[in-house]
C-alpha cells in the first residue's frame, strides 16, 4: 500500500493501515522528514508528538512507491494534486487509487477523482471523506468516514483495509456529492472560526451550521449532486466537525481572520494547507455563473477578498428578504 504526501492526514491514514496489518510506503518529498520517519517513527513537521506504527516506511522515490502497491491513497493538497498525478507517470494505471484531498482545481473547476479520470489509465478510483480530524485519528478517537465510488469491491477492499476499533468506514456510491460536500464544508469552517472569534453564541452557530449546510446543497445539486449525501456523514457530519473544532485549519484561518488578521498572516500563522480559501474562490465564481444563491459563500469572499467589513455584511445578511426553512419541502 502506498500514500502519496507524508501531511497530517497521509500519516494518519497509513498508520491505520499499517496497524491492520500492511506494509505502508509513505512518498514525501523531503529528505529530511522522511529520515524522522525511517528513523524515530515520528512526522516532525505534522504530527510531532506522535508515535507512528513501524511498519509505515516512508521514501522521497515516488516511482519506487507506487509500483510496489496496489492500492494509492493520495492525500497531497489539490493546489499539487494534478502535478503529483503527472508525476507518477502512468504508474498508477491498474491500481486502486483513493482521493483523500477535499479541494476543488482552479479554472477546471474539477474535484480530484475527475483529474485521475483525465490522467490515469484503467485506475479504480474513489473518494475517501467524512469528519477526519487528523488528530483525533491518532490519537485513537472514535472516527467515522466514507468511502465513495461506484466500483462496490473497492469500497469492501477499502473498508478491510481501514476498519478497526476506533475508525469505521461507511459506503456511498455518489462519489461527486462525497466529494463536493468534503470541499465545500471547509468554507464554512472558515465563517465559523470567524463567528467564533467575534464571541458568537450557540443561537448563532446552530444558524450558521443549519445555513451553511442548506447552502451547500442547494449548490451541490444544482451541479448534479444527490442532496440525500448531504445528510450523511460526508455532508453533514464533516460540517459539524470542522464548523466546531479548532483542530480544523480552515477554523483557525477563520478565527485569525475575525481577530483582524490579514488573509496573508492568517496562512502563514497556520503554515499548513487551509483549502477553503481557494474553494471559496472557486465556488464564488461557479455560483454566480449559475446564478445559485449563496449569501455566505458571497459575504465571507467580499470580507476576505474585497475588505468588506464583517459587520455591515452580517447586518445585510440578517435583514435579507425572509425565506423558507427546509427548500427541499417547498418544491
Ligand atoms: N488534516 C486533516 O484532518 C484532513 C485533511 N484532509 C485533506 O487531505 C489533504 C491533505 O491534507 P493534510 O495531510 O492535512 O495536509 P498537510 O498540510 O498536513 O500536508 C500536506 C502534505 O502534502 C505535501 N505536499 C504539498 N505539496 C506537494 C507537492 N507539490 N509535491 C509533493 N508533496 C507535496 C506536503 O509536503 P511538504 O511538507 O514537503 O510541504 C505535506 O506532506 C487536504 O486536501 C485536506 O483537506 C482530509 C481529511 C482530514
Ligand atoms: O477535513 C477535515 C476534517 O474532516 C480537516 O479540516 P481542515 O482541513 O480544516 O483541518
Amino acid at each position: 500500500m502506498a500514500v502519496l504526501g507524508g501531511g497530517s492526514f497521509g500519516t494518519a491514514l497509513a498508520d491505520i493501515s499499517a496497524a491492520n496489518g500492511h506494509r505502508v510506503k509513505l512518498w514525501m518529498r523531503d529528505a529530511e522528514q522522511v529520515g524522522s520517519i525511517n528513523n524515530n517513527h515520528v512526522n516532525a513537521r505534522y504530527l510531532p508528538e506522535f508515535q507512528i506504527h513501524p511498519s509505515v516506511t516512508a521514501d522521497t522515490d515516488l516511482a519506487a512507491v507506487v509500483s510496489d502497491a496496489d492500492i494509492v491513497f493520495i492525500a497531497i493538497p489539490s493546489k499539487s494534486f494534478r502535478e503529483v498525478v503527472k508525476k507518477t507517470g502512468g504508474l498508477l494505471s491498474g491500481k486502486i487509487v483513493i482521493s483523500t484531498t477535499k479541494g476543488i482545481e482552479p479554472v477546471t473547476f474539477d474535484l480530484m477523482s475527475q483529474i485521475l479520470v483525465e490522467e490515469v489509465n484503467d485506475a479504480r478510483i474513489g473518494v475517501l471523506s467524512g469528519p477526519n480530524l487528523a488528530r483525533e485519528i491518532v490519537a485513537k478517537a472514535l472516527t467515522a468516514t466514507v468511502i465513495a465510488s461506484e466500483d462496490d469491491e473497492l469500497c469492501q477492499t477499502i473498508q478491510s483495509v481501514l476498519h478497526c476499533d476506533y475508525f469505521r468506514v461507511y459506503s456511498n456510491s455518489d462519489v461527486y456529492g462525497v466529494e463536493l460536500a468534503g470541499a465545500l464544508k471547509n468554507i464554512y469552517a472558515i465563517v465559523s472560526g470567524m463567528g467564533a472569534a467575534l464571541g458568537m453564541g450557540e443561537n448563532t452557530k446552530s444558524m450558521l451550521i443549519t445555513r451553511s449546510l442548506a447552502e451547500m446543497s442547494r449548490f451541490a445539486v444544482t451541479l448534479g449532486a444527490n442532496p440525500m449525501t448531504f445528510l450523511g456523514l460526508a455532508g453533514v457530519g464533516d460540517l459539524v466537525a470542522t464548523c466546531t473544532s479548532d483542530l480544523s485549519r480552515n477554523f483557525r484561518v477563520g478565527y485569525a481572520l475575525g481577530q483582524g488578521d490579514s488573509l496573508e498572516d492568517a496562512e502563514l500563522k497556520l503554515g499548513q494547507v487551509a483549502e477553503g480559501v481557494n474553494t471559496l474562490k472557486q465556488v464564488k465564481q461557479k455560483a454566480d455563473e449559475l446564478g445559485v444563491y449563496m449569501p455566505l459563500v458571497g459575504s465571507l469572499y467580499s470580507i476576505i477578498f474585497e475588505g468588506n467589513a464583517i459587520g455591515v455584511l452580517v447586518k445585510g445578511m440578517m435583514l435579507r428578504e425572509q425565506k423558507t426553512d427546509v427548500e427541499f419541502m417547498s418544491r
